[in-house]
Formats: structure tokens, sequence, C-alpha cells
């Protein structure tokens, strides 16, 4: 499965009809502190929104209201496996991505069949306190040994600055949040990272 090299992480529904439109291929709703009537709502915009714009939409944590919703690829940490049903994850025909920040994660990770494997931080975040140091390049390198075939996915701390590493150490796509949504012109960002990442594309 080839992801695209951009993998866009926002909060809302509303970002995504903000951002998507300019020519985002791969977005993930990642929305923390949220009821479920709520989260059913965003995610059923979202879903509408992304199939408009032929994008590839993954719902974070909430992989029971993705099932429910139709939707077909979901994101999940090694926290939330704990909880997941894996099996009715698969029987549902979702593809699945996972988190992994050390050796103990990606052994869980690769035992349940991903399409992606996500390593972070690679950088320092500013989004969420994380109990692991920045993974750094060689980390990214020597994942991307473990896990090829399956795309690779770097999160934390990227900005078109350092995309020309993460890509030459193995990477397949990398996502970001606040270098975007922080940004004092998050279209602007967003149409740099999209043409920045073509050469990968
Ligand atoms: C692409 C991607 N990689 C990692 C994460 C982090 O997932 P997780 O560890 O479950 O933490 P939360 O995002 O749920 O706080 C991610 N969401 N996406
Ligand atoms: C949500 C998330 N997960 C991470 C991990 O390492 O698993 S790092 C991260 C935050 C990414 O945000 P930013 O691009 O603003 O650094
Ligand atoms: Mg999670």
């Amino acid at each position: 499965m080839k992801l695209d090299p951009f993998y866009l992480i926002v909060d809302s529904a509303a970002w995504i009809e903000r951002l998507v439109p300019l020519g985002v291929r791969l977005v993930q709703l990642r929305i923390k502190n949220m009821d479920e009537d709520g989260l059913r709502a965003e995610i059923r915009k979202a879903k509408a929104l992304c199939a408009r714009h032929h994008c590839q939409l993954i719902v974070n944590d909430h992989w029971r209201l993705a099932i429910e919703e139709g939707c077909d690829f979901v994101h999940l940490g090694h926290e939330d496996l704990r909880t997941a049903n894996l099996p009715e994850i698969q029987a549902a025909g979702i593809r699945l991505g996972l988190s992994t920040h050390d050796h103990a994660e990606l052994e869980t990770a690769m035992a349940a069949d991903p399409d992606y494997v996500a390593l972070g931080p690679v950088y320092p975040t500013i989004l969420k306190t994380m109990k692991w140091a920045p993974q750094g390049l060689e980390r990214l390198r020597a994942w991307k040994d473990a896990v090829a075939p399956i795309p690779l996915v770097a999160i934390g701390g990227l900005n078109p600055e350092r995309l020309d590493g993460v890509f030459e150490a193995g990477a397949d796509s990398a996502a970001v949040v606040t270098d975007i949504t922080l940004n004092q012109d998050p279209e602007a960002r967003t149409a740099q990272w999209i043409e920045k990442t073509e050469q990968w594309r």
C-alpha cells in the first residue's frame, strides 16, 4: 500500500474543511475529550469532506465509531491496542496504522499485521508530553529496516526543512500537526508541504 508522503493530522472536521480542499490526500482526525455524539458528528462530517476531495481519512483512537460510520482506516497507539478488538477491526475490513515508540511496541505492532507503522517523536514535539526522548534519524532508519515493506510514518516536530532527512532515512510519509495548525498562515503552510513532498509522491 502506498501512503501519501504528506500526512496531515487535525482535531476537527472544520480543519479538514479548511485544508483538505487545497490538495491534501491523507488526513487523520485526532479528537480528544469529546462526547460520543460530538465525535460521531465530527467523523461523519470528516468522512463526507474527504470523500468529496479524494482524501484518505484516518480516524484516531475511536475505532468502533469509525466502523459504525463506515470509515475504512483507523490509527491506534499501544494503549489503544490494550482495549481495541483487533479481530473486529480486521473483520470489518478496516485498515490499521499503529504507533510505536520502542522495540517492545514495535514487536506488538508487527504482530498485529498493520497497514503502516509510525515512529515518533522523531524530533521534540510541543503537541503533547511524551515519555520518549526524540528518536532521531538513525532510529528511523533502523525502523525502516524492521518494518519494510510495510510503510513507515515519521511523526513529531516535523517541518518542511526536516523532510529531506526523514525521507532519506526511509520514511514513506511524514505526519504533522502544529507546524501547520499553529502556523500564522495554515493554508500557505499546507501548500508548502504539498509542494515539498511532491518529489516523494
Ligand atoms: C501517524 C500517527 N502516529 C502516532 C500517533 C500517536 O498515537 P497514540 O500513541 O495513540 O497517541 P494519540 O495520538 O492517540 O494521543 C498518531 N495519532 N498518529
Ligand atoms: C500525536 C503525536 N504522536 C506522536 C508519537 O510520537 O507517537 S508525536 C505526536 C505529535 C505530533 O505533533 P507535531 O507535528 O506538532 O509535533
Ligand atoms: Mg491513540
